[in-house]
């Protein structure tokens, strides 16, 4: 998979040298690249912003600039037979992004970021980009930041996390909160590893059992019971026809 990422702060991004995404850069499973914006001014001062249209505070995102770099990043051209990049605009006013939309971006050959600063990017850019590309705004929660380039980071690491190879145990990632299938909509229970007993405090004896299938019901019992005391809201979501008789006694 091909990255693209533009900002005013390329600096922002080197925690992707290291750890699961730095391995899979290394690897060859991720190409991540890196552009500053202020490339493409042509004043002294490197300008990318100017006061909003209508008044009010902050600064907005001019649309010249973000439109030159994005097209000299899609010259560039992506991998074989890529096309044109998916472009994903992090932002408080975006579609939620969840682990479905991360399944989504982990089959994309070609992924172009931009994330914006200030009040964000005037909303021409994603009119003009609309028209040939594919262009996500998506809200990582319902915070404002001081600028997408956080966002990029957990976006771009839960997709990596995904790529064939880059976790090692692919089951991990299928059992994952959130996976589609059994654990859709529902939270992890508790973890345990040694010792079996901590400051007094014991591993649930089940655990210990080696009993597969009643582990797998205790853990599912320990996902249900955090899911309604931690997210109701996800409980509501839950397919009725994935619950059995047993579910419905938790
Ligand atoms: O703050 C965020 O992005 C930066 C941004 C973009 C546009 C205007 C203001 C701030 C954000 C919050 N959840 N997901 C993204």
């Amino acid at each position: 998979m091909r990255i693209d990422i533009i900002s005013i702060f390329p600096e922002y991004f080197t925690p992707l040298e290291v750890s699961l995404v730095g391995k899979a850069r290394e690897r060859g499973i991720l190409d991540i690249r890196l552009h500053q914006l202020r490339d493409w001014t042509h004043d002294v001062h490197k300008t990318v912003d100017d006061t909003p249209y209508g008044g009010g505070p902050g600064m907005v995102m001019k649309p010249e600039v973000w439109g030159e770099a994005i097209d000299a990043v899609i010259a560039q051209g992506g991998p074989e037979g890529a096309g044109l990049p998916r472009m994903i605009v992090p932002t408080p006013s975006g579609r939620p992004f969840t682990q479905r939309v991360a399944l989504e971006y982990a089959r994309e050959p070609w992924l172009l970021f931009t994330p914006a600063r200030y009040e964000g990017i005037d909303a021409r850019v994603v009119d003009e980009y609309r028209s040939r590309l594919r262009v996500d705004e998506v809200s990582i929660g319902d915070y404002v930041l001081a600028g997408g380039e956080a966002a990029v980071l957990v976006i771009v690491e839960t997709v990596a996390r995904l790529l064939p190879g880059v976790i090692g145990n692919a089951q991990s990632v299928a059992d994952d909160s959130f996976a589609p299938g059994p654990m859709e909509n529902l939270l992890e229970g508790p973890v345990y590893t040694k010792p079996p007993v901590w400051r007094g405090h014991p591993v649930p004896e089940i655990l210990l059992s080696g009993h597969h299938a009643r582990i797998a019901r205790w853990r599912r019992d320990q996902a249900l019971r955090r899911t309604f005391e931690m997210r109701p809201d996800l409980i509501a979501r839950l397919d009725p026809e994935s619950l059995d008789e047993r579910d419905r006694e938790v």
